[in-house]
Parts: C-alpha cells; sequence; structure tokens
C-alpha cells in the first residue's frame, strides 16, 4: 500500500497477543452449585437437552424454553417472593474476594501492542458451561475463517462479507479486491491531504479552502462517523463535521442554519451504500435547496460515497460533483467504519486513519485464534450467550466512563441489535433472536439510571468501558490531597462494577490505555467479530436486514395514499363552493374505507402544517373535523 504522508500517517505494526496467566490456582465460580434443583436443570442439565450435545448451530430448545419463566418474573405482582422467579443466574455468583481475585487473573485477557484489556471475571458462567461451548467455537471459527476467505457469508443476498480485509488487504480473495481496496485508500489519502492543505477548495469562499464538512447520511452511513468524530476529533480539526442523518426538515434546517455563510466553505459528502435511502436522499435535496438559495454550486462541494452505478453515483456522476468514493458490495452499512464511509470524514477531520486500520487489524489477528480463552471476541461471545441465555434473555448495557466514547453504545446498537436481531435462523426455524443494547457513559449514567440496574428488575448485563489514561500527560493536578478528577471517574466504575455485582449483576469490563485511533480501530474490530462469532453461535445471518424492509414499504404506502387524499381534497377544494370532507368521506373517496384512522393522521399533518385547512372540529376529535385544500390545483383536475 503506498504510503501517504499528512493526514493519513502511515503505520507499520507487528501482531503479538498476550494473555496474562497465572500459577495461581483456577477458581472459576461454581454458579450451578447453589442453584436450586430446577434452576440448575435450567442452566447445566445437558441430559435434559437432547441438542445439547450436538449443539452446532442453533440456540438449544431448553435454553429458548427460558422466555416463559422470564415474562413471568417481570410481571409478578409486588408481593410475590422473588426468590421464586428471580432467573438462574442472579443466584449463585462467586462472592469471596480471593476466588474472585484468582477468576480475574485466571480469565483476563491482555493485547499487549493495544494495550486493550478484557475481563470477564464478573459474567458467572461456568467451566461447564465452557466446556460445553467448545465445539460450538470451533464450528463458528471455521465459519469465520470460511468468511474471511471469501465464503457467499451472507446467503440470502448472495454477497460475501469482506470488512475484515479493509484492514488487512493482502487477505482478499482475489487480486482485483485487493487493488480496489489499495486503490480507494490512497484515494481517500490523497483527496483528504489536497482538501487539508488548500489544494482542493471551495470556488467562492472568502476562506479559501473547505473549513465544514456536512455529512448526509444514516444507519451504517453515519453511526460509525459520528462515533469515531466524537471519540477522536481533535479539538480544533481543519475540518469540522456535522451530521444530517434523519428526514426531520427542523433538523436539517437547525444543522445549515448553523453552517451560516460558512456554507460556501463546506464540503458535503453523501453517503448511501444503496445510493437510493429516502433520508438521504432528501437531506440531499434540501442541501442543494440551500446551496441553490445563496447562489452557490453544489457541484463543486459535493462527494458522493455510494457503490458504483447507484442513483446516488449515476447523480454525482452526471451532475459532475467534486468526487466520488465506492461502497463495495462486500461491505455492510453497519461494518462500514473503515471503508471510505468513515475513512473520508475521519482523514478529513485530521485522525490518523492508517492508525484506525493497524488497530482493527491487530484485533482481527488476534480474534483469529481458535483458542477460546485467548480470543477476545469469542469471550465476548461467550459472555453475551451465558448471561442472555444465547436468546437475549437479557440486555446490554455498554457504559464507557469517558465523555469522548459516548456514542459507542449508539454505534453498537445498529451493529449488534440489526446483525443479531432477526426472525428465522438459517435454517429457516422461527427463533425472534436479538441481544438489546442501550447505554450512554458513567458516571453520568450513575444518576439517571443506574438505580433500576443495581435495586431493579434484572434483565440486562453490562460492559463497562474503561480507558485509564485519565488527560494528556503533565494536565493532571489534584483538586483534592492524593486525588484527580480522573480519580473520581475511576472510582465511579470500579464503585458501581462492584455494587452491581454484590447485588449479582453480572458484568464485563473492556480496558484501553487511551481513546486513540489504534484503539477506536480495535473497539470497533472487537464487536465486529463479536457479533459475527455469536451470529455463528446461534445460527443466524448476522449480515442482511429483512425487517427493515417492512417499515421502509410501509411508509412507502402512507406517502402513495397521501398523494391519493391530496387528489380527493383538490377536487373538493376546486368546487364552486368549496366542498370541506370528512375523514370518512376522503376514505370513501379514496375507495380505501378501511384506511380511515391513517387517512386522519395525514390531514391532521397537513393541516399542521398549513398545507389544509380544517373547517370545522378539531383533531382532538377525529370524526368532528372537516378538511379543505387553502388553494384549488386546476391543473391536477
Ligand atoms: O447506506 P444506505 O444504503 O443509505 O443505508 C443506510 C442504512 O439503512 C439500512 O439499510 C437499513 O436501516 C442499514 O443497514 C444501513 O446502514
Amino acid at each position: 500500500m503506498a504510503s501517504v504522508s499528512g493526514v493519513c500517517t502511515s503505520s507499520s505494526s507487528t501482531f503479538k497477543p498476550e494473555r496474562i496467566t497465572s500459577r495461581a490456582t483456577r477458581t472459576a465460580t461454581t454458579a450451578s452449585a447453589s442453584l436450586s434443583p430446577s434452576l440448575r436443570f435450567l442452566r447445566n442439565d445437558s441430559a435434559s437437552c437432547p441438542n445439547r450435545s450436538k449443539l452446532v448451530s442453533r440456540p438449544c430448545d431448553r435454553l429458548l424454553h427460558l422466555r416463559p419463566t422470564q415474562s413471568v418474573a417481570r410481571e409478578a405482582p409486588a408481593n410475590f417472593s422473588s426468590s421464586e422467579v428471580v432467573p438462574k443466574e442472579s443466584k449463585g455468583l462467586e462472592k469471596d474476594p480471593i476466588s474472585l481475585w484468582h477468576r480475574y487473573v485466571e480469565w483476563l485477557y491482555q493485547h499487549k501492542e493495544l494495550g486493550l484489556y478484557l475481563d470477564v471475571s464478573r459474567i458467572g458462567f461456568t467451566d461447564e458451561f465452557f466446556k460445553e461451548m467448545e465445539p460450538r467455537f470451533q464450528a463458528s471459527f471455521r465459519a469465520m475463517e470460511e468468511l474471511e476467505r471469501g465464503a457467499i457469508a451472507n446467503p440470502d443476498e448472495g454477497r460475501m462479507v469482506g470488512h475484515y480485509w479493509l484492514r488487512s488487504s493482502h487477505l482478499a480473495p482475489t487480486p482485483f479486491l485487493r487493488l480496489q481496496i489499495d486503490k480507494t485508500l490512497d484515494a481517500i489519502c490523497k483527496f483528504a491531504d489536497d482538501v487539508v492543505g488548500g489544494k482542493i477548495k471551495p470556488p467562492s469562499s472568502p476562506a479559501g479552502r473547505f473549513t465544514q464538512i456536512l455529512s448526509v447520511g444514516i444507519g451504517g452511513s453515519a453511526l460509525g462517523p459520528q462515533f469515531v468524530a466524537e471519540a477522536l476529533a481533535p479539538d480544533n480539526p481543519p475540518l469540522k463535521i456535522r451530521f444530517i442523518d434523519n428526514t426531520d426538515p427542523g433538523g436539517i434546517d437547525h444543522q445549515i442554519a448553523q453552517l451560516g455563510s460558512e456554507l460556501a466553505s463546506t464540503l458535503v459528502i453523501v453517503i448511501s451504500k444503496s445510493g437510493g435511502t429516502p433520508e438521504t436522499r432528501n437531506g440531499l435535496l434540501e442541501v442543494q435547496k440551500a446551496f441553490r438559495e445563496a447562489g452557490l454550486d453544489f457541484s463543486k462541494q459535493g462527494v458522493a460515497i455510494t457503490q458504483e452505478n447507484s442513483l446516488l453515483d449515476n447523480t454525482a456522476r452526471i451532475e459532475g460533483w467534486l468526487a466520488r468514493f465506492p461502497m463495495f458490495d462486500w461491505v455492510g452499512g453497519r461494518t462500514s467504519e473503515m471503508s471510505a464511509v468513515g475513512l473520508l470524514p475521519a482523514a478529513l477531520q485530521g485522525i490518523d486513519i492508517k492508525e484506525m486500520l493497524a488497530g482493527a487489524s491487530l484485533m482481527d489477528e488476534a480474534n483469529r485464534t481458535t483458542v477460546v480463552k485467548n480470543n477476545p471476541a469469542a469471550l465476548l461471545a461467550l459472555c453475551w450467550y451465558w448471561a442472555s441465555d444465547g436468546v437475549g434473555s437479557k440486555d446490554m448495557v455498554v457504559l464507557p466512563y469517558k465523555d469522548s466514547l459516548l456514542l459507542f453504545s449508539r454505534y453498537l446498537q445498529q451493529l449488534v441489535m440489526e446483525s443479531l436481531g432477526k426472525e428465522f435462523d438459517l435454517d429457516g426455524n422461527r427463533v425472534n433472536q436479538g441481544l438489546t443494547v442501550y447505554g450512554n457513559k458513567g458516571s453520568t449514567d450513575q444518576h439517571a439510571y443506574i438505580q433500576q440496574l443495581r435495586e431493579g428488575v434484572h434483565n440486562f448485563f453490562v460492559t463497562f468501558i474503561e480507558v485509564l489514561r485519565d488527560r494528556p500527560p503533565g494536565h493532571d493536578w489534584e483538586l483534592e490531597p492524593g486525588v484527580t478528577c480522573g480519580d473520581y471517574l475511576f472510582g465511579m466504575l470500579q464503585g458501581t462494577r462492584s455494587a452491581l455485582y454484590a447485588n449479582n449483576r453480572e458484568s464485563i469490563t473492556v480496558t484501553v490505555q487511551e481513546v486513540t485511533p489504534r484503539s477506536v480501530g480495535a473497539l470497533i474490530a472487537l464487536y465486529e467479530r463479536a457479533v459475527g462469532i455469536y451470529a455463528s453461535l446461534i445460527n443466524i445471518n448476522a449480515y442482511h436486514q429483512p425487517g427493515v424492509e417492512a417499515g421502509k414499504k410501509a411508509a412507502g404506502e402512507v406517502l402513495a395514499l397521501q398523494k391519493r387524499v391530496l387528489t380527493v381534497l383538490n377536487e373538493a377544494s376546486c368546487k364552486e363552493p368549496v366542498e370541506p370532507l370528512t375523514p370518512e368521506e376522503i376514505a370513501d373517496r379514496c375507495h380505501v374505507p378501511e384506511d380511515i384512522e391513517m387517512i386522519y393522521k395525514i390531514v391532521a399533518h397537513m393541516a399542521a402544517n398549513d398545507r389544509a385547512i380544517i373547517a370545522e372540529g378539531s383533531c382532538g376529535s377525529p370524526r368532528s373535523i372537516k378538511i379543505y385544500l387553502g388553494e384549488c390545483n386546476v391543473d391536477e383536475l
């Protein structure tokens, strides 16, 4: 790969993962030993689960049977003895501090070069569980290996899944793909260097160079860049970034208004893999309108990141936009942070993208070992499976104790939930799988919902993200004798971890030295692989999102219905005198009486936006209203 100077500082690295080993006697928790007989049956009795011994591809039926038990627990009345309904894993966690210390040391994973640690000691999986899962992990490692070799790992869409190649192009299955990856990276670096260096400049800005980025995209075409900008952008980046990630006109207006006269020095990056996502298209049209109104030529400031020949790509090509970068068919939106989607905005903000790639590559390498205890992604998947019974029975609360990692949980929400939340498994069985992710940051959340986590409904496990370095060297000070501000943050994390565990709430802790491009790249890669391994354990396709289509289709139907409503209203409004209509009358004239409720909502929305007038009644009593259009459009009659 050509090395590029400037914003794309090149880095080389060698990899040597290392596990902290200990001669201390292993004392894993014996959670199951102290469970009631029936609860122990639920967790450990493999004889009762015929599939258990040959668990290669689907969650054990026995585990699926946990769902009713848990809904009983949630719905139990206040006077119901909680000990009768508390799920099995909330009991019997190891509490002896010395045994816990041994468990901590025994299971602690360290990646020396990345300065990353993974502590799974506060998840109560047993040795038996670990052994039972081993063959399934070996199967998932084989699946990951095939995926990396270019297998069609997304069978529904007939696609390869190649986000791992983006940071190690030599692994791409064909020379053509390798070339595509390397060429794109070089093009990103060159473009970013030229923009930051002022070689590529906006045509009519007094600043004489680009000062702002407006990123238009949604889902995987926004969440990674948002997370990385928050985590890594310097205090004074060469270009500041803001996002339009919705079709909310108010939000779009706000972003454009905030840019003000700097619109003239704004680089607009429109990101959409498919190139046809309505929210992104709308954002683009709104921004183009703002450019027109400001007398600016959008094409000189517009950049597209999309698949070749998509609608967006063709638009950008025909209109002669400033630049176009490819998204590859084999990279999914939610795993696209290391493609042009994430790398271009990052490089433009002065973030060292080669370090991000190096961190991800090192993490991928570590996750290729087939020894579960030495494989951090597998350890995460193991914990998720244990904590949520392999069926998502518990939610994953992600708590980074670092402001700059605020958006990590939001980023993970899509990565995990769009990947794992599936109705059917790969064999076509209805499984309704998933793993719910939420969280913001510590210690802030301690003053919000952690009260419930400690004492309320026990439907979660926590992942703490710890950052050891509080501030850059030389900036720290003691705000009271012997104690810094960062010590408080550290204390809050450790205190919460202990307090939750004391109340049988399990947790994982991921620790990094600092928030750097390298550690952020590694974190992304860690979770991408954990999702892949976990998906394989539960036998689902992590790389498609059929469920999203239903909402998109329904939205399209609403808009089609609105057009029919407008036609009917226009006809009535062109009459002399004007004929205001009730929702029922509109529904009848549209020949869809069954859509009356939606028609009411459509006219109420139109009235709220001065596009229709309520002649009689009020929206509080839907049957009472009569509505017409303020203007009659004769051309449409
Ligand atoms: O990049 P696109 O094609 O605009 O899609 C945006 C997002 O929409 C989805 O397809 C569905 O919500 C996501 O998977 C994707 O990240």
